[in-house]
């Protein structure tokens, strides 16, 4: 059995609906089938996930919002009328849409994560109700039904074990093709919760490894995943197969074309996962396989960056001998809820980077003012625009001159390291560098490891 998910790029419209189906109905081992909200059909056009948001900010806000409903209800309307479906048929949808602002929220945060959620909520039900009309046995199944529990913050969730014994218990017939949103799951008081952005790649793999698929077919817009952002490098090669823990770094760092927390559950059922193109099925796409399957094909599998990250930079003469000052800085960050990503280390300075994503001006100034006055550095300083670029391949490991080969092209392009950074897998080397500097850096990597 095979579980299918289908990005919102290929859910964005009716014809691009028509593909997702014929995969869907082509293959009887596609039983299991998640749906994200229809994307943008267009260079400009708007997520539905994103009107959701307006909508929810314009209900938080004591705003007019009918204008925004009706925006939404239309995605589903022209794409229910390209396979004939009435618009009576589906008033319910804008009836739940309309029911939204009535439903009992302890705070904002959860109304917008249930708001949020109905982009997925409605497709899936609009989705279901299309393969009906065409004689094809499916149903909706909302995550509440099959127990798929979350925990942690409304808006970037994470699974709660729980759910796989619950998915495991989940009863369906042979020929039915089960219909769930991705995204989204319920908590134990039953309130909605999202995962983070992106998050029905999320859903597939909580849902391939609770049905135990053989594999989980991941559908978005590209033929394949590229060893670099098709958007930084021109024509960037293909990859045919890559390991997960490839996968995650490359994923951590920019290549969105995956959610990186999707791996996990991946990983712990072993899952293979194959990221295909909806408009070319016929296409291999690229298969992300345990380690033990894998051989390189090259040094580098692929090149990622990413440019949301800030770094706070402290100098303190001898923080080697300081006990305790690692564990004072932890405290002063957790006192604000705050995660850090990485924290290279010098005799006498230390970095802390920082997902942008994650914080506020507030909450910059309270950590700057907090650690000025606890720690007492020589030197404080707040680094705002600061790109990581992760370089990543099974075939870097015992390989002699990695380093030399990602340092000789950045230095011929004039630009200058803040940080290089090798993980003891030694499957990767993250480098930072200015966000100016991201794509030039990432350009001349990958023509130094391809086009030599
Ligand atoms: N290395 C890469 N390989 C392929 N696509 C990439 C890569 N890095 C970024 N992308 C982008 O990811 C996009 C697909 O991801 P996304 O838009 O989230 O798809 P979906 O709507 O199917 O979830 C591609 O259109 C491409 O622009
Ligand atoms: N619709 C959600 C979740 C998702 O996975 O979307 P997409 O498949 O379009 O990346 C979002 O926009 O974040």
């Amino acid at each position: 059995m095979k579980v299918v998910k289908f990005g919102g790029s290929s859910l964005a419209s009716g014809p691009a609906v028509a593909n997702a189906l014929k995969i869907i109905t082509s293959d009887p081992e596609r039983q299991i089938v998640v749906t994200s909200a229809p994307g943008k059909r267009h260079a400009g056009d708007i997520k539905v996930t994103d009107l959701l948001i307006r909508y929810a900010n314009q209900i938080i806000g004591g705003e007019n919002a009918s204008a925004t409903v009706e925006e939404i209800f239309q995605r589903y309307v022209e794409i229910g009328h390209y396979f004939g479906v009435e618009e009576g048929n589906i008033s319910h949808l804008r009836d739940i849409l309309l029911s939204l602002p009535n439903g009992n929220y302890p705070n904002n945060e959860y109304l917008m994560a249930a708001f949020k959620a109905h982009g997925e909520c409605l497709n899936a039900q609009l989705i279901a109700i299309i393969l009906n009309e065409q004689g094809v046995k499916a149903r909706f199944v909302d995550p509440k039904a099959a127990g798929l529990t979350v925990t942690g913050s409304p808006n970037n969730a994470s699974i709660a074990p729980e759910s796989y014994q619950a998915l495991e218990n989940f009863e369906y017939e042979p020929d039915e093709k089960l219909i769930f949103p991705g995204f989204y799951g319920y908590t134990l008081a039953g309130h909605i919760a999202t995962f983070s952005r992106g998050g029905s790649d999320i859903t597939g793999a909580i849902l391939a490894r609770g049905f135990h698929a053989d594999l989980y077919e991941n559908f978005t817009d590209v033929d394949a995943i590229f060893s670099a952002n098709p958007a930084v490098v021109d024509h960037p090669l293909p990859i045919q197969t890559m390991t997960y823990r490839e996968m995650r770094e490359l994923s951590y760092a920019g290549f969105s074309v995956f959610h990186d927390e999707a791996l996990i559950p991946a990983i712990q059922g072993q899952i293979p996962i194959n990221v295909k193109n909806t408009q070319h099925p016929e296409k291999r796409g690229t298969m992300i396989v345990p380690e033990k399957h894998f051989k390189p094909e090259h040094i580098m599998t692929g090149i990622a960056s990413s440019k949301h990250f800030a770094a706070l930079y402290l100098h303190k003469y001898l923080i080697n001998k300081e006990v305790g000052f690692t564990l004072r800085i932890l405290n002063i960050l957790s006192k604000y809820g705050l995660s850090y990503e990485h924290m290279p280390t010098g005799i006498d300075d230390l970095t802390i980077i920082f997902d942008k994503n994650k914080l506020s001006d507030e909450i910059i100034d309270s950590v700057c003012d907090d650690i000025q006055t606890e720690i007492n550095p020589d030197h404080l300083e707040w680094i705002n625009d600061y790109a990581i670029i992760m370089i990543v391949g099974e075939g870097m490991k015992n390989h002699i001159g990695v380093m030399r080969d990602i340092a000789t092209p950045v230095a011929a392009q004039g630009i200058s390291l803040r940080m290089v950074n090798q993980g003891s897998s030694e499957i990767s080397i993250m480098i930072g560098t200015t966000t100016e500097d991201a794509d030039r850096a990432v350009k001349a990597i990958y023509d130094y490891f391809f086009k030599r």
